[in-house]
């Protein structure tokens, strides 16, 4: 090629799957984002506790909007696809046909989601146990891992699920096994949510102890025998079948998967932060915790050697940054508790109206309404009286405790949109104190933060990363709020 011809342009989709929507991004051979396209996903909760989705809806999700981000492309320009996905427990037979999760016997509701709590009688026998692996996800097992899930569908739904089912699948696995038929299992889903080891793999007495001797039985075909580090290449990539469905070419190279709170932990930890003025400049990648907050918020901070933190998920080798070890801190409820309180409170419809007059989101109206009641001091000082306890969904970290509830006290009988924009407030703080209360817990244990490196739909409001700031200890300037679009594909 002469000096003065362009390289060929190389073009990867990446797919996040979040919790309500389902997120594709078109990037080119340095990571710039081109294209950008979101789709809703089907969401049940046929009762309390119980979050059940489709697998079939979220592929077809992912369908529109990897079409609509290579619209206009030539597809041989196209290199890889990869996957990142909540971790949602996706149940198929033999066949790899969706079965229930339900006692309706509705089979269109396949996957049990990661926020789901049914499972609690049949976490607390795991933990009972204290087996040994335990200690590699904090030292209590969480009722959003996936063998307590399992465990109850072997004891609630053995005729209808248990008996018929071919595979097991972590959601982010199920999408890559979609795209290639291959049902290799990657490194992340399974060492972060099924106590597979990189180094040991299964360890047979943890299911038998707990009661899935099944899987023993097999050989582990149902849940993966076969695992892969995250971005390797599956099989002979892309099927044609799969590529029909995604409007792509067949055969282009797709990635074992991450989790949706690793893939967005790596696609903002390593960020290049000079010129910034950043306090972590110059200082390892040890020193940075990235903040996955959406739906939930996951604390993603890393070491050299492994990091024991009572009450924080970990440490797992190799799950997010290849030869690191990582812990996992998380609040099962970040962005659906704040929805939850602005739209259970009594002023929400008035919100909701001045909102679209000035063609604003509600939280962009809250934030504005604030500045305007603070008068002269920081907007902090506004709680003074009103205090949140963020647990409505348990404490996921550092407490580990599913029994925990929300609390709300210094409530008056005023019920007006000042009201609702000091609530608002409080559980935004709420929030960040749980961080901090995080953060301190990974630091007595032995982590180095320096820097918080925030993504996910949170971090584009100003409010909660400012507060997230103040109350962390780490100063606006150490405060990065990092748009990572989905870092899967700049693998
Ligand atoms: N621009 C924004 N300003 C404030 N909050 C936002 C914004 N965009 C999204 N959110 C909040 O972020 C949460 C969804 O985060 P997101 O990362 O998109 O979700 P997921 O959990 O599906 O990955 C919701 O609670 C939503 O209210
Ligand atoms: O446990 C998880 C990651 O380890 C869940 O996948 C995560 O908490 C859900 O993420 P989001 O809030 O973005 O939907």
């Amino acid at each position: 090629m002469s000096g003065g011809e362009q390289k060929p342009k190389r073009y990867y989709v990446g797919v996040d799957v979040g919790t309500g929507s389902v997120r594709a991004a078109l990037v080119d051979q340095s990571g710039v984002l081109l294209a950008f396209a979101d789709h809703p996903i089907e969401k049940w909760e046929p009762q309390f506790n119980h979050h059940e989705q489709s697998s079939e809806d979220i592929w077809a999700a992912c369908c529109v909007v990897t079409k609509k981000v290579v619209q206009g492309i030539d597809l041989n320009q196209i290199r890889g696809l990869g996957f990142d996905a909540t971790c949602s427990l996706v149940v198929l037979d033999k066949e790899f046909h969706p079965l229930p999760v339900n006692h309706e016997g509705d089979s269109r509701r396949n996957v049990i989601m990661w926020l789901d709590h049914r499972a609690v009688s049949q976490v607390n026998r795991i933990n009972e146990t204290k087996h040994s692996v335990l200690q590699y996800v904090g030292g209590v097992m969480s009722v959003e891992m996936q063998a307590p899930k399992l465990l109850w569908l072997k004891e609630n739904l053995r005729e209808t699920c248990w008996d018929k089912a071919g595979h097991f699948f972590d959601l982010p696995d199920f999408l890559s096994w979609k795209a290639t038929g291959v049902t290799a299992r990657s490194l992340c889903s399974l060492v972060c949510k099924w106590t597979y080891s990189a180094e040991k793999g299964w360890d047979d007495s943890f299911w038998k102890m707990v009661g899935l001797e099944d899987f023993v039985a097999d050989n582990y075909s149902k849940i993966g025998n076969q695992v892969l580090p995250p971005g390797a290449s599956l099989g002979n990539g892309l099927t044609p079948e799969a590529a029909r469905d995604l409007g792509l070419l067949p055969g282009i190279a797709v990635a074992a998967s991450l989790i949706d709170a690793h893939a967005g932990g790596l696609g903002v930890i390593g960020a290049d932060v000079r010129g910034h003025g950043l306090v972590c400049e110059g200082q390892p990648v040890t020193s940075r915790l990235a903040v996955i907050c959406g739906t939930s918020s996951c604390h993603m901070g890393i070491s050299k050697d492994p990091i024991f933190v009572p009450g924080v998920w970990g440490p797992y080798f190799s799950a997010m940054v290849p030869g690191f070890w990582l812990n996992e801190g998380g609040q099962s409820v970040t962005g659906k508790l704040i929805d939850h309180m602005v739209q259970g409170h009594a002023a929400f419809p008035e919100l909701q109206a001045k909102a679209t007059a000035r063609c604003q989101s509600v939280y962009a109206y809250l934030n504005s309404h604030l500045d305007l009641i603070k008068k002269a001091q920081p907007v902090g000082f506004l709680t003074v009286d009103l205090h949140v306890w963020p647990d409505f969904h348990g404490n996921r970290s550092p407490l580990a405790d599913l029994t925990l509830k929300g609390m709300v006290t210094g409530l008056t009988l005023s019920q007006d949109l000042d009201d609702l924009a000091i609530l608002y407030l409080a559980t935004v703080q709420a929030i960040a104190l749980g961080t901090r209360f995080i953060k301190e817990a990974m630091e007595a244990a032995g982590h180095s933060i320096s820097t918080l490196f925030l993504c996910g739909g949170l971090s584009k409001n100003p409010l909660f990363v400012q507060m997230h700031a103040d109350i962390t200890g780490s100063n606006g300037k150490n405060e990065q709020s990092w748009e990572s679009c989905v870092p899967e594909t700049r693998r």
